[in-house]
């Protein structure tokens, strides 16, 4: 028996960091995926491990089923429908397990990634072997949200083989969650998410799980469907860095100064209402989609100066913003920061700029 799960990245329009300390953010998914196949063995195949094949850093670990029931004995019977945070003890627990693997150093940042998987295939499967191969379109923390894809993509799989789950709405050729079944999916990967995260506002993996466009605050979703063809570009620096560590300095930045940084989050919350109120204003009403792409353009602008302030930015990040300016881009950066991605908004003026050159091009020659 073998099931294959994918879930999408995302890109934050506005409002990352400050979304964890209960600001509004707007963020899409992006057409790039992790998939994670599930395979169990038949008695005929006398396999009791559990493996994980992480494909794109062709590694391959494996647990005696023995060793995990030994380690995470206090989980019991696995309880599907009830998503439960890891434990500090089960941390320790699977902290030893992933120990035991030897991770080559120059690859220790995809620890809190095997880790989130422990958690929830013991907790959603139990102690049965199998085998759970993860491959990703996304660069792994970049910003478009690999944890989170990875999260609910294991999550999407794990579930799909439990009674308390019905699959079988038909989307783009694969078979989908039913809707009242994605809260559940999305409770699970927020779980995961923690393991990596630290603090998660959750906007990630609800992003992932939901697809389209989102607007998130305190947990809570709001489905949003724009109105405006809105073109980003996505830059990757190649600077790594780490959501975690990003996250925990800006709440200590903001422990240092409360009432500084409780304005810089209220502003972000008012930008990424704003933004989102244009992203979905009727086609045809007063401003002209050049009018709305100016104003998105400034928002982003301000946004990324608050995260400046946030000091999550990155000479990396400036260097990108300097050379879009250059053609009177605006450019924010996406994700936890640090590093990672930037996105520039490319106005359509741009794209029929574009387009008029290459058909010049065709006319001369
Ligand atoms: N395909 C994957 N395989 C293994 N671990 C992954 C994968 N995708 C994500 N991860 C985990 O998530 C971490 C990256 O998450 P993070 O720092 O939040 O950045 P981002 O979510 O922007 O990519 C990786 O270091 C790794 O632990
Ligand atoms: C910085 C943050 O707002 C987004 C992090 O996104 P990413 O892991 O860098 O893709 C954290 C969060 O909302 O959980
Ligand atoms: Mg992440």
């Amino acid at each position: 028996m073998e099931v294959k799960a994918r879930a999408p990245g995302k890109i934050i329009l506005s409002g990352e960091h400050a979304v964890v300390h209960g600001s509004t953010a707007v963020a899409s998914s992006i057409n790039l995926y992790t998939y994670v196949t599930l395979r169990f063995p038949t008695p005929a195949d006398n396999d009791d491990t559990l493996k994980l094949q992480l494909n794109d850093m062709a590694l391959e670990f494996s647990w005696p089923i023995a060793r995990i029931k030994e380690a995470l004995s206090e989980l019991g019977i696995p309880n599907p429908s009830t998503p439960a945070s890891c434990s500090i003890e089960a941390m320790k627990s699977i902290a030893a397990l992933v120990e035991e693997q030897n991770i080559p150093e120059a690859k220790n940042f995809l620890a809190s990634g095997v880790s989130a998987f422990l958690w929830l295939y013991a907790s959603i499967q139990g102690f049965k072997p199998a085998t759970v191969v993860v491959t990703s379109e996304l660069p792994l923390g970049s910003g478009l949200g690999s944890s989170a894809a990875i999260c609910v993509a294991l999550s999407a799989a794990f579930l799909s083989f439990s009674d308390s789950v019905n699959i079988d709405l038909n989307h783009q050729g694969w078979l989908a969650f039913a809707d009242e079944e994605l809260d559940l999916l999305n409770r699970w990967a927020f779980e995961g998410e923690k393991i990596v995260h630290g603090r998660p506002s959750g906007i990630d993996n609800t992003v992932s799980t939901y697809g389209n466009m989102i607007q998130f605050k305190s947990g809570n979703l709001t489905r949003i469907r724009s109105n405006l063809p809105l073109k980003m570009l996505i830059t990757n620096t190649k600077v790594g860095r780490n959501t975690k560590a990003l996250v925990a300095g800006v709440s200590e930045r903001s422990l240092r100064h409360p009432d500084a940084m409780n304005f810089v989050f209220n502003a972000v919350d008012s930008i990424s209402k704003e933004l989102s109120t244009i992203i979905q204003s009727p086609i045809g009403d007063d401003l002209s989609v050049t009018q709305k792409e100016e104003k998105i353009e400034e928002l982003m602008e301000m946004n990324q100066g608050l995260l400046q302030s946030m000091g999550v930015s990155h000479a990396s990040i400036e260097t990108v913003l300097r050379t879009t300016l250059k053609y009177k881009l605006a450019s924010k950066l996406t994700g936890a920061g640090g590093g990672g991605c930037v996105l520039t908004l490319l106005p359509n003026c741009i794209l029929l700029f574009c387009l008029c050159r290459i058909f010049s091009k065709f006319l001369i020659f």
